[in-house]
């Protein structure tokens, strides 16, 4: 198969192992590999370890958190393939959530510079963005992503059914992307999430609104792999987003990163209404549906500037200046927008007085 591949295949099945057989059938015998977190290795691994020593793929399990998704757990998966025969030719499967698809991509699009992999999400947040659009990497040096590749998977195989055993704070988590992306390109998409009821949740339904969503996100990436203009608009809510994760985790009080983005999505509204006349009533029925789902980051005065310097570090800033996504209206996309220092004070002091 090689390296070349340059967008990937997106499968929606419940038959997760008729459609990895096909995958695994297409590499050399003994030159496919697993790697997966300690949460599914416990939850959901039993149930396919019949299958995947018969296809005589080998495992590596890394434990599962955002704390490490670090260098480290890189070093343990190069040392794993590195161990076992992992040729150029080789396939890396990896299945679990965002954390581990990001950490594992990395680790095979930089192992012997580059292996083929494929990802199979099993949280909400990496069904809907996180696996699909090959952004790889890890968090460095207290900062979100700060190492990473682009490279798409050969593939990503969405199945909902591990929805069904993760936790509603990680469903809940996953549902901002999807906000997000109703917010940047189809505000029908945003109208049928509106009545989603996390406690009565129909999973067909769920596979079809994830579909609507992922279509948004590969708009973007099929027209923008590397972000260097309208990918940006995926990033809409992390300039503020990934500030308040970093903040959250220096100050001992993590946060889920779909919380995170959704806190951030809120002060990017208001930017995007001082900066592009997004509708102030829209802002409003926004942060109201919002602060209900995912209630207040508590932050003081005294945390402004830590913020700031945290948004500093955001990959799309250029020549120093903080650049944002924002809306002019909803489905609409302002990319490079620059804010002044005084106004970005200002939307954290309007999340704040919330
Ligand atoms: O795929 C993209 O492009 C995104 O920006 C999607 C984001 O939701 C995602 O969290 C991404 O990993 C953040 O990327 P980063 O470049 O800001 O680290």
């Amino acid at each position: 198969m090689g390296n070349s591949t340059i967008y990937s295949k997106i499968l929606y099945t419940r038959d997760l192992e008729a459609e990895l057989k096909a995958y695994i059938e297409k590499y050399p015998k003994g030159k496919v590999f697993l790697a997966t977190e300690t949460t599914m290795d416990e939850l959901w691994l039993p149930r396919f370890n019949a299958f995947f020593e018969e296809s005589g793929v080998k495992k590596v399990v890394i434990p599962a958190g955002e704390h490490n998704k670090k260098i480290e757990s890189v070093g343990k998966i190069w040392e794993f393939l590195s161990h076992n025969g992992c040729d150029r030719k080789s396939l890396l499967i990896n299945i679990g959530g965002g954390m581990l698809t990001d950490l594992a991509g990395f680790a095979a699009t930089t192992f012997k510079r580059g292996i083929d992999f494929l990802n199979i999400p099993t949280t909400l947040l990496s069904q809907v963005d996180a696996s699909v659009g090959g952004k790889t990497g890890i968090n460095f040096s207290g900062l979100k992503n700060e190492v990473g590749t682009f490279k798409e998977p050969i593939a990503v195989i969405i199945n909902t059914d591990f929805l069904k055993t993760i936790d509603r704070e990680n469903l809940v988590s996953g549902f901002a992307e999807m906000i997000k992306h109703g917010l940047i390109h189809n505000p029908e998409h945003l109208e049928e999430l509106k009545p989603f009821d996390f406690d009565n949740i129909d999973y067909d339904h769920l596979q079809e609104i994830i579909r609507h969503s992922v279509n948004v996100k590969e708009y973007f990436v099929a027209n923008d792999l590397t972000e260097n203009n309208i990918r940006k608009a995926l990033n809409f809510g992390h300039t503020v987003g990934h500030a308040f994760e970093s903040l959250a985790m220096e100050q001992k009080r993590p946060v889920l990163h779909g919380y995170a983005v959704a806190y951030g999505m809120i002060a990017e509204l208001y930017l995007s209404v001082k900066m592009c006349g997004f509708p102030e009533s829209d802002l409003n029925i926004l942060t109201q549906w919002m602060l209900g789902i995912y209630g207040k980051f508590e932050i003081s005065e005294s945390d402004f500037e830590r913020l700031y310097q945290l948004m500093t570090h955001d990959k799309k800033n250029e020549s120093g200046r903080i650049n944002f996504t924002l809306l002019p209206e909803i489905g609409q996309i302002a990319i490079n927008q620059n804010c002044s220092k005084e106004l970005i004070q200002e939307a954290l002091e309007y999340y704040r007085n919330l």
